[in-house]
């Protein structure tokens, strides 16, 4: 066993990296070395730094201090540019691919090979893509269309994507958040091909036993500096939580049932798509009682975001909605809202938040006529102000305070706000799609444990999660999705994430 790191051996090296934003210091004297060849994991709660430490990385952010070296080598980046020129390549979270292009094309976007003259040569592009797929075992076929190809895949296109352009060390922001088990593994056989092959991985997660598993090295990162630098041997994901944190960790409570027989939401034959095609949602019936949580799982893109937007009258539909025995099927997505229906949207930021409003306006965004928002016909700015920051307390939302835009809070950190206010205003039912999505550990139980005393009380809540976890802890019966029907039902008691992920993925079924 080698003791000595040579220089050469070490692929990126930041050195007292200190980035500071209006009122917060988002990266603090921080250090990192990432040997040549190693998967290393950067693990810490939200709002610690993670992502501006990655931003800086790949260019997108100037630090205010330090120094970046490569390969032994320092360097200054001023655009992302700069940074795969140097070799270094980004994967993030949400995938930029464009579905109706061909892998191939989606590859080459922003990088064509030229013949002579000006024509793309997509002969050479073609071969190229097939030699790195080949080389790393990737498995990627250039001429599919993307929209024909599964989360998994697309993935490793977006991996292919940064590949070709000669990176040498990659950064995967949250790469298993939206993977299924089976997916995870098989992404986990990529890093490994790929790191024998020479590159360097650097990735971001929440899920610690993942980190475990996969990583050759572990730095948590805590209120913006670094505190531990520890190999996956010596720790449990208990451990590592409690360095993320700085202290110990609650232990979880344990379950007990409060369904009734109240029934909150019936819905009843829900289809989207018309006769004669293929339905993005068919003949969908469900019901929920107060008291109780129904998950849905489903690999992502088979009629869970459909059906939630039916449930909330953002899409048109046809079948019945009830709540509360009150049908609402021809009522408008705020009336609904108005009627008592949290919702906590899949795109935080398309849907659930204004990222250049303050958190306090954000606040109202939706609950207009929650109590604590108005006064009469005016806004209740006073009201609104002093629930914000209840939120923010209750929540553990990281802020400098709540006059701070949305956009300047981490993404983490953006979602518990989102939660808190869904849940404020004792709402009859919670339609939770991945409510936990890019939460750390702690904000994940703390999250958890609001939705079990909400339950407690008479929530019922829809849950739409990739977390298998989270649908098996948290659920009291689930339903799973496959191809806009529901095909199995499963007592989360009893399943295992295994058996959920092959049914997720249609296992049993014709094709
Ligand atoms: N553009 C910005 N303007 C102002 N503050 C910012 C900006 N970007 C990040 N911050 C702040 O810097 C801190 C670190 O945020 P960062 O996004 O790096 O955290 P993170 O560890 O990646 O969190 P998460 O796990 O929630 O994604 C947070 O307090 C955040 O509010």
């Amino acid at each position: 066993m080698s003791t000595e790191t040579t220089v050469s051996e070490v692929a990126v090296q930041l050195e007292g990296i200190t980035k500071r934003f209006p009122g917060v210091v988002a990266n603090r004297d921080i250090s990192l070395t990432v040997q040549k060849g190693h998967i290393h994991a950067i693990v810490g709660e939200n709002g610690a730094g993670k992502s501006t430490l990655m931003k800086i990385l790949y260019g997108m952010q100037r630090p205010d201090e330090g120094e970046i070296r490569v390969n032994g080598s320092p360097v200054t980046f001023h655009t992302p540019g700069d940074a795969i020129s140097a070799g270094i390549g980004m994967v993030h979270q949400h995938f930029m691919l464009a579905d109706n292009l061909t892998v191939l094309e989606n590859v080459i976007l922003g990088s064509e090979p030229r013949k002579r003259g000006l024509a793309i040569d997509f002969a050479a592009a073609r071969k190229k893509i097939k030699d790195i797929s080949d080389a790393y075992g990737l498995g990627i076929d250039p001429d599919v269309l993307v929209e024909d190809i599964g989360v998994g895949t697309r993935q490793r296109v977006e991996i292919l994507k940064v590949l070709y352009r000669g990176a040498r060390i990659l950064i995967l922001d949250e790469p298993t958040a939206v993977l299924v088990p089976h997916e995870v593994d098989e992404l986990f056989e990529n890093l490994h091909g790929l790191v024998r092959e020479g590159i360097t991985i650097i990735f971001i997660s929440h899920h610690l036993d993942e980190v475990l598993k996969v990583a050759d090295a572990i730095t948590v990162i805590r209120r913006g500096t670094t505190v531990a630098e520890v190999s996956p041997e010596g720790v449990t994901a208990r451990q590592l939580a409690e360095l993320m944190v700085g202290s110990e960790l609650p232990s979880p409570e344990t379950r007990e049932s409060t369904v009734t027989d109240v029934v909150a939401l019936q819905v009843t034959g829900l289809t989207i798509g018309a006769d004669g095609e293929r339905k993005v949602l068919d003949d969908v019936t469900l019901t929920i009682h107060k008291g109780e949580v129904l998950g849905i799982a489903g690999v992502e893109g088979n009629g869970q975001a459909e059906l939630v937007e039916a449930i909330m009258g953002i899409r048109p539909s046809t079948g019945t909605v009830t709540l509360a025995g009150q049908e609402i099927t021809s009522w408008t997505t705020l009336r609904r809202r108005e009627a008592g229906i949290g919702y906590i949207p899949e795109d935080r930021h398309r849907h659930g938040l204004l990222l250049e409003a303050p958190l306090w306006e954000n606040r109202i965004l939706g609950h207009m006529k929650e109590k604590v928002n108005v006064r009469g016909w005016w806004i209740n700015r006073k009201g609104a102000r002093a629930d914000t920051q209840r939120i923010v307390e209750q929540y553990d939302v990281r802020t400098p305070g709540i006059d701070v835009l949305a956009s300047a809070l981490s993404g983490g950190n953006q979602q518990k706000l989102i939660v808190g206010r869904e849940m404020s205003g004792e709402p009859k039912l919670l339609i939770a799609a991945h409510p936990t999505r890019g939460v750390d550990v702690g904000a994940q139980a703390a999250i958890w444990d609001h939705l079990r005393t909400a339950r407690a009380a008479g929530l019922a809540v829809l849950l739409i999660s990739a977390d298998l976890d989270e649908l098996i802890g948290l659920s009291d019966w689930l339903k799973v999705i496959h191809r806009g029907t529901l095909v199995a039902e499963f007592d989360p008691a009893t399943v295992t994430p295994e058996q959920l992920g092959s049914a997720m993925t249609g296992a049993g079924e014709e094709a």
